[in-house]
């Protein structure tokens, strides 16, 4: 499951598909690189010297990459939308250099994602932010309506931290559609740790709502375009 509804209507041997894999390897390639970049950046103890020769070469680098540049409103077209593959997302995007990144698979009738949180990411001293946190439940509940084929927006989110999530340690997000009232979606979610997947840290109840098919239309001008 590399999407919330895991859909694509291209087949593998078409060109097309083929050029969107290397797209998105690359992209992806790109992002592994980022995500260890941060982190060296946030555990370095360099100098100022070396410090500011670094973010001179990392600008240069960034000169590069500017060519044409997506509004916050265009899809890339890497991606399909709505509830399909984000490259960029900042919780699963494999090119996105703050996405731990999480992996999401089905898991007993909701949705399973796993990954590591490293500095980058802390809160107190050693254990993850708890913004953090809440983000990666609030996504893997969202993936859960989708994969459940009542693709929302967060509209509540009510996390309860009963324990520090530790750095560096594989972890295990749970998520589940625990009902449906016309158009909000309720669910429910958790976070801890692969090795002692029972003792709960942080745990999430979520409403989600499908919005109306116009107000959909105008927050997503791209759902006008596909029809
Ligand atoms: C074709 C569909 C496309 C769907 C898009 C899905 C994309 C995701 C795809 C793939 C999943 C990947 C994973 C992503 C996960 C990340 C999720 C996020 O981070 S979401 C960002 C944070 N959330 C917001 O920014 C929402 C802000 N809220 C709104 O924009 C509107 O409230 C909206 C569009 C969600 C609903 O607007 P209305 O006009 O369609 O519906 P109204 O009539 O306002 O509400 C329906 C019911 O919900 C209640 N409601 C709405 N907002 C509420 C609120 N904030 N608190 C309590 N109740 C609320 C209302 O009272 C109403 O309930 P009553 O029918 O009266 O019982």
């Amino acid at each position: 499951m590399n999407s919330p509804l895991s859909a694509s209507s291209r087949t593998p041997q078409d060109p097309a598909a083929e050029n969107l894999k290397h797209q998105r390897e690359a992209i992806a390639a790109l992002g592994h690189e980022l995500r260890l970049l941060v982190d060296a950046t946030v555990r370095t103890e360099a100098s100022p010297e070396t410090t500011q020769r670094l973010a001179d070469g990392v600008r240069a680098l960034t000169g590069q990459l500017i060519g044409r540049r997506r509004s916050p409103a265009d899809i890339p077209e890497v991606d399909e939308f709505p509830g399909g593959v984000r490259m960029y997302s900042p919780v699963t995007g494999p090119g996105s250099p703050m996405a731990p990144p999480m992996r999401v698979a089905p898991y007993e009738g909701g949705v399973v994602g796993r990954c590591l949180l490293g500095i980058a990411h802390e809160g107190p001293p050693g254990y993850g932010h708890g913004g953090i946190s809440a983000m990666l439940l609030d996504e893997l509940m969202g993936w859960a309506c989708a994969a459940a084929g009542r693709p929302g927006m967060t509209i509540s989110l009510q996390t309860r931290y009963r324990g520090p999530v530790p750095l560096e340690t594989p972890l295990r997000v749970r998520a589940h559609v625990t009902a449906t009232d016309d158009r909000k979606i309720y669910t429910k979610g958790s976070i801890a740790t692969e090795e002692a997947p029972s003792t709960v840290l942080v745990e999430a109840d979520g409403i989600f709502v499908a919005p109306d098919p116009d107000v959909a239309r105008a927050l997503f001008p791209i759902l006008d375009n596909a029809q």
